[in-house]
Formats: structure tokens, C-alpha cells, sequence
């Protein structure tokens, strides 16, 4: 399906899979049985890095494993139904998070808040009983929430580590790698056009910097407008589009494989692994604002370094400037749910 000969030189950041190292890993993922989950455990299945693939829901992940275990990959699936969550999560060291309810037309993600955060803070609390030294990757949203409540969760346990907690801002990096080579011309490859997107993951709080990209800094005016707003909305493309029927979820899958195999890269000693995601981080905690997606080195620990967002245009200074303070109150919504 992947032979090699078939398929043309690629550079690092457009490859789905990536294996230059050789040790391989369990991963759980939670919310298998979903829109998300199922493509995603696909996906997962098909990483040479996977070892073992755990797949949890409350409904359907028996039948998910049963299913993706014939795929001819190397890596053993196991399927755990709703009463089994500790023993998916036994011996796991990465464990990734599509659990909870998506949007509908005319819905915010802040609007999934009230069912998504008592979902993910008691996932969360599982992990930190059964796996606590598991890297946590949070799809479920509102991401600008949901990744401080499991924060809070996982400090309140007393097994906090912020190297090993991401929230998955995948999906805007790669809408935004290929939008950009939607409208720089044909023949242009989104391998060529990646963009850093900072921030958080809701409408004006994700800020893509076309700036710092070779392709993107030529993009002005009316056309730089166009193209900040379809990737800070291209969620509710999709959301409309979709009618009634939920949110992306082979995009989603897609970007969230992506994410975990860089990170699984990370922890094999890989350098130079370098993808936005959603941390804690000190780039903006004298605002108050403690988590801040950018671009993060992973390595053997999870984070390894996080970078600051480095020059931008006046144009992304004022998309800045609006992501701040909503990004500020998403996070303390999740804080302040968490300390109840
Ligand atoms: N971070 C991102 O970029 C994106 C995030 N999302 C979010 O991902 C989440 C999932 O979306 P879909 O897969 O489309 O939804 P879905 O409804 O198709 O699947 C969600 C799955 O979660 C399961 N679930 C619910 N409570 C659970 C629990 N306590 N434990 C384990 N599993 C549980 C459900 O049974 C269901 O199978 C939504 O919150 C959505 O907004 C969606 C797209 C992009
Ligand atoms: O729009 C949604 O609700 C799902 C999501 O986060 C995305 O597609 O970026």
C-alpha cells in the first residue's frame, strides 16, 4: 500500500509516517469507536512506530479492533469495551484523546464545553491512576479548554508533567499548508508551502504566520485576509458542509496520525522534530495565559524546547493581539472547571 518505489522523495514535515528509529511504542487511543477515532486507529495501525494499539470507547472499540486488526502491519490491536478503561491504558505510553461530542451547524467549540470537559477530566483522571507517565494528546474540544482541565486533573493527582501533556493543533498546520498551495499556483506542492499557526485552536485564537513562509509572505492584502480566515474557520467548512452530521474527522485523523508519529519520533531520540502544538509554555504567562501553542521540539521527554514565535508582520501582531484575551478566558473556563 506504501511501496516505497511508488511513491516520490518527500521532505520530513509532508510525510505521514517517518521511522529512521527503531524502538516502537504502545498507544491508546480513547474515543475509538467515533468519527475520529475509527480512521485514526487505521492510521495508527499503519505506523511502523505503533507496537500496540489499544482502542477504548463506551460504545463499538471491540468491534473497531476486530476489524483494523487484519490490517497486515507488525503491530498487535486490542479492543476494550466501556467497563475496561484501566486496562486499556495498562503499560501505555502514549495515549491519544478523540472522546467526546463534535459540533453541529450554528455551534462554537466552546459550546461543547459543558459534555467534553467531564469527559476529558475523567479520562484524564484514568490516565493518571493507570498510566501516569503516558504522554497525553488532546484532540477533544474545546482544546483551549479541554487541555488545562487535564492539566489541573493530572496536577491534583500529583503527576503533572507539561513535557508529556499536547493539545492537537495538527489541523490547522496542515489546512493551512494546503490552502496556501491552493492559491500560490499550479503545481504547487503543500510539502512546499507549510505554515507555523500559533495560538490556540478556535477561530481568532488560531494565528497562522504566512510571513515566516517563502510562499506565504507574498500573500497581501485582500488575499491574506481570505486565507487567515479560512484556516481560523476551516472547521466550520466542514461543520456546515457536513450538515448536521458533525465535524472533520478524516482531516482530523489524518492530522492527529501525523502528530503522533511525530512525537513517537521524538521519544526514539529523533532531533530535530519540530510541530506546533498546544503546551504549557512561558511564552505568554505574564499575560496569563500559561498555555500557548507554537512550535515545540520533541525528543525523548516530550517537549524538549519551545520556540518562541519569532518576527511577524503588523498584520499577525493584530491577529495576536485579538487571539490573547480569548485565548485567556478558554483557558481559565477549563482552570475553573478543574478546581470544582
Ligand atoms: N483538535 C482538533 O483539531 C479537532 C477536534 N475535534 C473534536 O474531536 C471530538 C470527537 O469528534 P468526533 O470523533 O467527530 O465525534 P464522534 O461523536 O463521532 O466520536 C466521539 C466518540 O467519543 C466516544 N466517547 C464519548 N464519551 C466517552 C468516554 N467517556 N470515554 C471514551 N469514549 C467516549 C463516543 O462514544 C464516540 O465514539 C469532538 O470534541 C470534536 O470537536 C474534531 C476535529 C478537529
Ligand atoms: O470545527 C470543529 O468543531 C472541529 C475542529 O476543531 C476542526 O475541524 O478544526
Amino acid at each position: 500500500m506504501f511501496a516505497r518505489s511508488a511513491l516520490r522523495p518527500l521532505t520530513a514535515s509532508s510525510r505521514l509516517f517517518s521511522s529512521s528509529a527503531s524502538r516502537q511504542t504502545k498507544v491508546t487511543v480513547l474515543g475509538a469507536g467515533g468519527g475520529i477515532g475509527q480512521p485514526l486507529s487505521l492510521l495508527l495501525k499503519c505506523d511502523p512506530l505503533v507496537s500496540s494499539l489499544s482502542l477504548y470507547d463506551i460504545r463499538g472499540a471491540p468491534g473497531v479492533a476486530a476489524d483494523v486488526s487484519h490490517v497486515d502491519t507488525a503491530s498487535e490491536v486490542n479492543g476494550y469495551a466501556a467497563d475496561m478503561l484501566d486496562q486499556a491504558l495498562e503499560g501505555t505510553k502514549v495515549v491519544v484523546i478523540p472522546a467526546g461530542v463534535p459540533r453541529k451547524p450554528g455551534m462554537t467549540r466552546d459550546d461543547l464545553f459543558n459534555t467534553n470537559a467531564s469527559i476529558v477530566r475523567d479520562l484524564a483522571s484514568a490516565v493518571a491512576r493507570t498510566a501516569p507517565d503516558a504522554h497525553i494528546l488532546v484532540i477533544s474540544n474545546p482544546v483551549n479548554s479541554t487541555v488545562p482541565i487535564v492539566a489541573a486533573t493530572l496536577e491534583k493527582a500529583g503527576v503533572f508533567d507539561p513535557r508529556r501533556l499536547f493539545g492537537v493543533t495538527t489541523l490547522d498546520v496542515v489546512r493551512a499548508a494546503r490552502f496556501l498551495a491552493g492559491i500560490t499556483g499550479p503545481g504547487v506542492n503543500p510539502n512546499d508551502t507549510a505554515v507555523t499557526v500559533v495560538g490556540g485552536h478556535s477561530g481568532p485564537t488560531i494565528v497562522p504566520l504566512l510571513s515566516q513562509s517563502s510562499y506565504g509572505k507574498s500573500v497581501k492584502g485582500e488575499a491574506f485576509e481570505k486565507i487567515v480566515y479560512r484556516i481560523q474557520y476551516g472547521g466550520d467548512e466542514v461543520v456546515k458542509a457536513k450538515d448536521g452530521a458533525g465535524s472533520a474527522t478524516l482531516s482530523m485523523a489524518y492530522a492527529g496520525a501525523k502528530f503522533t508519529n511525530s512525537l513517537l519520533r521524538g521519544l526514539n531520540g529523533e532531533k530535530g522534530v519540530i510541530t506546533p502544538t498546544f503546551v504549557k509554555s512561558p511564552l505568554y504567562e505574564d499575560q496569563g495565559i500559561d498555555f500557548f501553542s507554537s512550535n515545540v521540539e520533541l525528543g525523548p521527554n516530550g517537549v524538549e524546547k519551545i520556540f518562541p514565535i519569532g518576527p511577524i508582520s503588523p498584520e499577525e501582531q493584530k491577529l495576536l493581539e485579538e487571539c490573547l484575551p480569548q485565548l485567556k478566558a478558554n483557558i481559565e473556563k477549563g482552570k475553573a472547571f478543574a478546581a470544582q
